[in-house]
């Protein structure tokens, strides 16, 4: 395989046409243009995700490890946060099939998740001082 190559999320942002799509998921790219036209999901959720992180949404559906493979296979590269990139997407609830039965785990999912936004965030401030 070719070295990995690094975007940034603006680079990213560019190519979110049909014929041009990236998107990020887990902070690597991948290049879905080959693909959105064979993906079982349809082509209008990729599009939406174009540019975008499509983390969330990738991981709300519970892919298979064959779209897992078919994703190792669009691969071109991964993301570098600069300051002032969007955060990775976290759930807005959205209307996920399977009922969870949520208890204090959710809470500390956020937790987790809060803190590791707020961890990068005095990181980059550090970083510049
Ligand atoms: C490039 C990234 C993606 C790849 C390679 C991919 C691949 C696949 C594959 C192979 C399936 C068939 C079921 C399975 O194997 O799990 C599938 C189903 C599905 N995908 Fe994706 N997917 C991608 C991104 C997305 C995104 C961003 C969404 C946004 C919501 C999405 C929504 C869905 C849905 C709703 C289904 C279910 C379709 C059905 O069963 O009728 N996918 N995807």
């Amino acid at each position: 395989m070719s070295e990995a190559k690094v975007f940034t999320y603006a680079d990213v942002a560019s190519h979110s046409g049909k014929k041009d799509l990236y998107m990020v998921i887990h902070d690597k790219i991948y290049d879905a243009t080959s693909f959105v036209d064979e993906h079982p999901g349809g082509e209008e959720v990729l599009l939406d995700v174009g540019g975008q992180d499509a983390t969330e949404a990738f991981e709300d559906v519970g892919h298979s490890d064959e779209a897992r493979e078919i994703l190792d296979g669009l691969l071109i590269g991964e993301l570098k946060r600069v300051e002032g990139d969007p955060k990775p997407r976290v759930a807005a609830p959205s209307s996920s099939p399977s009922s969870s039965v949520d208890g204090g785990m959710g809470l500390g999912l956020y937790a987790v998740i809060l803190l590791g936004g707020a961890a990068a965030f005095g990181a980059y401030k550090y970083m510049q001082s």
